[in-house]
């Protein structure tokens, strides 16, 4: 099973450093890992730091990965597959990435399943420049997820997806996650996603690391004050599971520290 633990990692773009000293606990294949934290803040530089496109200081230690699978893979923010390919067609070239050109049947079998299980069979054979948003990013989900990862990270994914096709594919990728192994990293500013569907969560704030650890304990009203200055509760929803219900905007008078000034939250 795959292991990573970040070591006093940082990366940045020009002499300074964006993010800066993250280090976590080691966390395990199986797991989904939301990377939470204001805009800015650095979630996005961190996954490039991770998959290997920016340098920085500091280690990952990753361990246990399987033989002929794709390491680390990094699903970006913005779709950047050819507009002429057809979805079908992108997805079957994202999966041939890795491990040589020979189409096997396997390989259309997976590509058919994960277009079936993120409900985008109707659109297989549509160019990816004539699909709406939506459509596009499933799109970009489905070329992620053939590459077989054992590290995967997905930079909010769920953006411009619909309530039910962000339930959808996240339900998906969690049970891809259990099922394979994976260590699914997501970028999400939708905390109450991220509490259904995240173990673990790490809190960014200023390149920083405010907070680590189970999902349920670190997504708390006194963390969503420090680090996103609001007043908010986190109460069960019917089915049990904790969600913020948002009161309105926290006071910058009224004793508020900002995220920048505040000492590191640790769950
Ligand atoms: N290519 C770049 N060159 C220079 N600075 C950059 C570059 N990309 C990002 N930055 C800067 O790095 C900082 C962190 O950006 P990053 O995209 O990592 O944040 P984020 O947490 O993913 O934000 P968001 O939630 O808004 O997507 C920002 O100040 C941003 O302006």
């Amino acid at each position: 099973m795959v292991t990573l633990q970040l070591q006093d990692v940082g990366a940045g773009y020009g002499r300074t450093l964006t993010v800066a000293g993250i280090t976590t606990p080691a966390l395990t294949g199986g797991e989904v890992v939301a990377v939470i934290g204001p805009n800015a803040a650095g979630k996005s530089t961190l996954f490039k730091r991770m998959a290997g496109l920016l340098k920085g200081p500091g280690e990952l230690m990753l361990e246990g990965l399987r033989q002929g699978a794709a390491g680390i893979v990094y699903m970006p923010q913005d779709t950047s597959a050819s507009p002429v390919l057809t979805v079908y067609e992108s997805v079957l070239l994202a999966r041939k990435q890795h491990g040589g050109w020979a189409v096997l049947p396997e390989d259309l079998a997976l590509i058919d399943d994960t277009l079936a299980s993120l409900g985008i069979r109707d659109i297989a054979f549509r160019q990816l420049g004539e699909l709406s948003g939506g459509q596009r990013q499933l799109a970009s989900i489905a070329q992620a997820l053939v590459r077989d990862p054992d590290v995967l990270l997905m930079d909010e994914p769920t953006s411009a997806l619909d309530l039910h096709r962000q339930l959808q594919v996240l339900a998906f990728t969690r049970e891809l996650a259990r099922q394979r192994g994976l260590l699914v990293f997501i970028a999400i500013h939708d905390l109450n996603q991220a509490l259904r569907f995240s173990d673990k969560t790490l809190v960014l704030a200023n390149g920083r690391l405010c907070a680590s650890g189970p999902s349920s304990t670190v997504i708390s009203a006194g963390m969503l004050r420090e680090i996103y200055q609001v007043n908010a509760r986190v109460e069960p929803c019917s089915h049990g599971i904790p969600q913020v219900i948002v009161d309105g905007m926290a006071e910058q008078d009224d004793g508020l520290q900002l995220a920048s000034q505040a000492p590191a939250l640790r769950a």
